[in-house]
Parts: C-alpha cells; structure tokens; sequence
C-alpha cells in the first residue's frame, strides 16, 4: 500500500465560476455559512496536531474557489511555516491570481495547478458558466502572473469535454513547446452531475495521446507531483503533458490521499461519501487532538478497504450529495 501523506484541504465552497461540469445544478447548491467552515485556527490546528503527526506532508490548497477565501495569505504564510510541511500546493481557477501571485509566492506557497479548459474565450466562457463580459483575459493575466513571480512547476488543468474544448488538445499541448509548463488533461469524472454524464462524455486519455503522438510524438517525463497523472513530454518541448485517466486507467491502487472539505469533514476517498469523519464536530466539542489522531489513524488503517474505485461505480451517479466544487476536486 501507498503510504497516505497527501491531504486536499478544500478552503471555501464558494467559486466565482460555474463550470457545468463541476456545478452542473446550482439552484441546488446550499453554501456554507463562514461560522460552519474550518477556521484558519483550526485548520492550522488540525494539521499540527492530527495530520502532520500521522505522517502527511503534502497539503494542497482547493475549493469552491480558494482565492475567494478573506484571509488567505497569512493561513498560506502559517501553514508553510509548519514543521513537517514538505510541499504546499494550490489549485485555483486564477480569475483574483494576478493581485495574489506574488504574496502567495512570498508567503510560502511552492506550487500552483490552474484550470484553464479553453484558449478560446467564448468556449471558456461557455464552460465556466459565464454570460457577462469575458474573463478569458483576467484568467490569463492571472497565470501569466503566476508564471513571471516564479511558480514551477506551473500546470495547467485541462477537463477535455467532447464537442466543447477536445478539438484545442493539440493547441493546448503546443503550449508546452516553448515554455516551461505542464498541461494536464483530466477525464470527466461522474460526480454530482447526474444529468450531464453518460458514456460519451469523457474521451480516454489514449485517444488524445494518439492525436498528439500522430502530430509531434510523445515520450515519457517527469515533473514533481503528488498526484495520479501519467506524464509525457512532446520530444524537444520545453514542458510535459500530463493525464488524468480515473475513467479508463483506474489509479486507485497508487492512492496516497485524503480530503479535508471546508466545513471539516474527512473524506477518505473521493468517490466513498458514507466513510466520511466530522473533524470540526469533533474539535468544537473539545474532543482532545490526541484522541481525534487516533480516530483519523484508524480511519487510515481501514483506507484500502475503503477505496472506491472509480471503474466500479459505472455512471451511476446520484450517490454523490456534494458537487466536485464542495469536496475540492
Ligand atoms: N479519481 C480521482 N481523481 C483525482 C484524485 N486526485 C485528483 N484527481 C483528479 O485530478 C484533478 C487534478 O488535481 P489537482 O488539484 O490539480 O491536483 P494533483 O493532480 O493531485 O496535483 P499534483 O501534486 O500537482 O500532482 C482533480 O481535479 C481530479 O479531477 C483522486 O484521488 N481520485
Ligand atoms: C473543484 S476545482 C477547485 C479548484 C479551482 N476552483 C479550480 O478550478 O482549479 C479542482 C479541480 O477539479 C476539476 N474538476 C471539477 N469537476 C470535475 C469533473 N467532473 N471531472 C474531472 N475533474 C473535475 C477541475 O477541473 C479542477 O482542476
Ligand atoms: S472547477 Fe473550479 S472554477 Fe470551475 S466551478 Fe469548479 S470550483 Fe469553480
Ligand atoms: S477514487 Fe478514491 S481510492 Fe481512487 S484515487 Fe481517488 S481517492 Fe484514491
């Protein structure tokens, strides 16, 4: 077994987009009140005293939006400043990155994963649920941002929807030619969008490797990462090409993760909702750290029994209760 050593701590629910993939339905969404979230205290609590002791040494910062969250520099600044904090990342939709980039760098934050589904601002627009003016402009400038302050490696997070944004995979992957990013194609994965998904909704990671490997080749590569993608580079491209294949090349048997949600629960496994721990009932109640470390070891102990297995849930959807927005990707 994988050891267990990286926790998503979802910041906020809240996201200024609405990717229809991700928040397929938001009249259904119920958002959080602030008093009912995880606070910075308790946060940094959680970590010091409960997953920093157990072993977990990587945290990324997700959401809902996590920009979006008052206060987040000096919680990026504490919790790097953490002994035993080995990698903090975030992944963020880098419409607010331009203003934030530098003070995130400075407080500390290594790595950033940005979603950009489209070069194309009307398909983006489309995508991210957006009617107004564009915000294609402000999400580049926000990952140009990230990449003048420093961020590498920087990568970009690619949902590839077919009929939507499949026929830019060969301009998204040219990206990578002369810059040293790392663009990430992810398979659309059933959660919480019932309506949208069927067996034609999601393209295999293969096909896309074969249509880039027709145009330029593909070799394997390397990039630092604590996460389930497969990575390529295009031979003589200054960054690689990753894939996220939970759809047709099942990863579970590598997992080294848990999920921390905004209001505090521990999730296990991404696709198993009723193995979940309610660590911010558990603080307020005063249950002392030491025994809320016992109840998550245990929880770890049992966490390959508990995985599921994205191939073994079939498309049936409607177990999800929370949107990929609220759990944090
Ligand atoms: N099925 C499944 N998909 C996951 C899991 N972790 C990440 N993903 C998918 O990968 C996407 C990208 O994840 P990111 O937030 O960029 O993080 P990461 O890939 O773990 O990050 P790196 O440390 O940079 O490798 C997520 O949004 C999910 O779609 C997982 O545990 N199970
Ligand atoms: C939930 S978002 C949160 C962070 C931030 N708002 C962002 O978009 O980067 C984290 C990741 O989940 C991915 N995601 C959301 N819904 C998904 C789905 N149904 N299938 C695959 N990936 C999904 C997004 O593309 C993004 O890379
Ligand atoms: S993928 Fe990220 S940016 Fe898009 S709606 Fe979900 S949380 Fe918001
Ligand atoms: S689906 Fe569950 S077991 Fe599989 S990689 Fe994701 S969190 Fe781990």
């Amino acid at each position: 077994m994988n050891p267990v050593d990286y926790l998503r701590i979802s910041l906020i629910d809240r996201c200024n987009f609405r990717c229809h993939y991700c928040v397929p339905d938001e009249a259904s969404l119920q958002y959080l009140l602030t008093s009912e979230q995880l606070s910075n205290g308790e946060i940094l609590t959680l970590l010091e005293q409960v997953f920093i002791p157990l072993g977990f040494r990587k945290f990324r910062l997700t959401g809902g939006e996590p920009l979006l969250r008052p206060q987040l520099v000096p919680l990026v600044r504490a919790i790097a400043h953490l002994p035993g904090v080995e990698d903090l990342s975030m992944t963020t939709n880098a419409y607010l990155l331009a203003d934030l980039a530098q003070d995130l760098y400075n407080a500390g934050l290594n790595r950033l994963n940005i979603s950009l589904d489209s070069l194309n601002p009307e398909t983006f627009d489309q995508i991210i649920g957006n009617r107004g003016k564009s915000r294609w402009q402000q999400t580049w400038e926000g990952i140009q941002a990230a990449h003048r302050v420093g961020f590498d490696p920087l990568k970009l997070n690619v949902v590839v929807i077919p009929g939507v944004n499949d026929q830019e995979v060969l301009d998204l992957a040219a990206l990578t030619g002369d810059r040293h990013w790392h663009v990430r194609f992810i398979e659309f994965m059933p959660i919480g969008n019932d309506k949208l998904f069927n067996e034609r909704a999601w393209i295999p990671s293969e096909e896309l490797r074969q249509r880039i490997r027709a145009k330029w080749g593909l070799e394997t590569a390397f990039v630092q990462g604590n996460g389930p993608a497969d990575i390529f580079k295009i031979p003589g491209a200054k960054g690689t090409l990753g894939f996220i294949s939970q759809m047709s090349e099942c990863f579970c048997d590598r997992c080294n993760r848990m999920r921390l949600s905004a209001d505090g629960w521990l999730r296990p496994c991404l696709l198993n909702e009723a193995a979940q721990m309610d660590l911010k009932t558990l603080l307020r109640t005063g249950v002392p750290p030491r025994e809320i470390r016992a109840a998550v070891k245990a929880l770890l102990d049992q966490k390959p029994e508990i995985n599921f297995k994205m191939r073994d849930m079939g498309t049936t959807t409607g177990q999800y209760g929370r949107t990929m927005s609220q759990i944090g990707g």
